[in-house]
């Protein structure tokens, strides 16, 4: 259908409200041509959308940190930070927790969202403290165990996070807490969706960073010798320096409090995994379980007795005991003195969809998490506002939107749903799928 353009739509909008041409092509539209001037941010509403510019933008100096502190929305151009600081100026003058959703596909542009809000915030909450510099630190470890190359991002975060940030009644940060979901576990025995697919940076970045010494105790050698880091058919990655990464990942761990031989025993088992993937000849099993800590003639095989060894499991252990260890430096439990209040910001990172040839059943887990983030909004955005319009006798036209509640309740929600079913059928030996 053609119809003519709004003049709205010639220039664009800095928030989609105002826009003429209300409609996807509209938006779309809108977003491109601020696009195309390096204008990333747009408003609609109080949700800023943001098109990942692939490229360094001035957007993030300290100058403009200071320039949007204290701002109301809308008093300058939309901004990640203005966000940041809504959040930081609300939480003080309502005396209310805060929390940011950040959502979209792989590749859009959260992480690094996520990181530039804990960023600003630490910058305006003014204390440079050894805590501050912590949580940030926490973020270089996060990534080393927890992202990978893909098709899509270099650095995709494969496990959804939420960090809660904690301050106290004058607006001073004084902790925080991570939580961690659904680490792609599998992803340490195969990375088969695609050539140029890596595993985790962790694996690639201790073989180029380790010294002679430490890589013979190991027994290591370069990426292309280990079965599991080279299914992707890439060992290395444009632009990153695993090397200096390594150097990075090892001064963040000292400054979360990682003693040394807890790095070790971490290295021990990194370089297990990796024997692992090789085994084929039952002398390297000597190696492997001197790095498991295990005492190979009593625990492999033992008459018929036999150990099973998962990979994926060991390094989803070592995952939780990472964040678990990054929390003990980092939270301080709040106060019993009713006096201390504690406010708290939430930062939600979670993985985009995904929609491969091949989905597993950790696709189903990210897909059924985004589903319920989009009932989330729809709930806020449309629901809770119509009823609102509805109580508060305001003539509005009435916004036709896709609900999936259903989908949700067909999946998860209702009783005898795909999941509990999933679970039930799972119970019993030779399932079918
Ligand atoms: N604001 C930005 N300015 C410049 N480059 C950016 C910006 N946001 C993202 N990028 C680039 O895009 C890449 C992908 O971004 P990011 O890792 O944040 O995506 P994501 O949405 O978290 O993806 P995934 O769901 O795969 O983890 C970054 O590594 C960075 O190179």
């Amino acid at each position: 259908m053609v119809r003519p353009m709004h003049p709205s739509s010639v220039q664009g909008v800095e928030d989609m409200i105002r826009l003429g041409d209300l409609h996807e092509a509209g938006m779309v539209h809108n977003l491109l041509i601020r696009h195309q001037e390096h204008k990333i941010y747009t408003y609609t509403g109080s949700i800023l959308v943001a098109v990942n510019p692939y490229q360094l933008l001035p957007l993030y100096t300290v100058d403009q940190i200071q320039l949007y502190c204290n701002k109301r929305i809308g008093e300058l151009p939309p901004h990640v930070f203005a966000i940041a600081d809504n959040c930081y100026f609300n939480m003080k003058r309502n005396k209310r927790d805060q929390c940011c959703v950040i959502s979209g596909e792989s590749g859009a542009g959260k992480t690094e969202s996520t990181k530039l809000i804990l960023q600003f915030l630490a910058a305006i909450s003014g204390q440079h403290s050894w805590i501050e510099q912590q949580i940030l630190e926490a973020n270089p470890i996060l990534e080393a165990f927890g992202n990978a190359k893909t098709i899509r991002n270099d650095n995709s975060s494969r496990f959804g996070k939420y960090i809660d940030i904690h301050f106290n009644q004058n607006g001073v940060i004084e902790g925080a807490r991570i939580e961690q979901f659904l680490l792609e576990k599998s992803r340490v025995c195969r990375q088969v969706k695609a050539p140029a697919e890596r595993n985790y940076h962790i694996f690639y970045c201790m073989l180029m960073g380790m010294n002679v010494e430490q890589k013979k105790m190991l027994n290591l050698g370069t990426a292309s010798e280990y079965t599991y880091l080279t299914m992707g058919e890439c060992t290395s990655c444009e632009g990153r320096n695993d090397a200096k990464e390594y150097a990075h990942i090892r001064s963040a761990m000292k400054i979360l409090m990682f003693s040394d031989s807890e790095h070790w025993d971490i290295s021990k088992l990194l370089a297990a995994i990796l024997h692992l993937g090789n085994v084929e000849f039952e002398g390297r099993l000597g190696i492997l379980c001197a790095w498991l800590f295990l005492d190979m003639p009593k625990t492999v095989v033992m008459g018929s007795h036999f150990l099973f060894i998962s990979p994926q499991g060991i390094y989803g252990r070592i995952f939780l005991w990472i964040v678990n260890k990054i929390n003990s430096a980092i939270f301080n439990p709040a106060s019993q003195n009713p006096k201390k209040t504690r406010y708290s910001i939430g930062l939600l990172d979670i993985f985009g969809f995904e929609n491969f040839d091949n989905n597993s059943f950790e696709q189903l887990c990210i897909n059924i998490a985004n589903e319920h983030l989009q009932q989330f909004f729809v709930r806020h955005v449309f629901k809770l506002e119509q009823e609102e319009y509805l109580a508060e006798h305001i003539s509005w036209n009435n916004i036709d939107f896709t609900d999936n509640h259903q989908a949700l309740e067909i999946i998860a929600l209702k009783p005898m749903n795909i999941i509990s079913l999933i679970d039930e059928e799972s119970k019993f030996p030779k399932v079918s799928a």
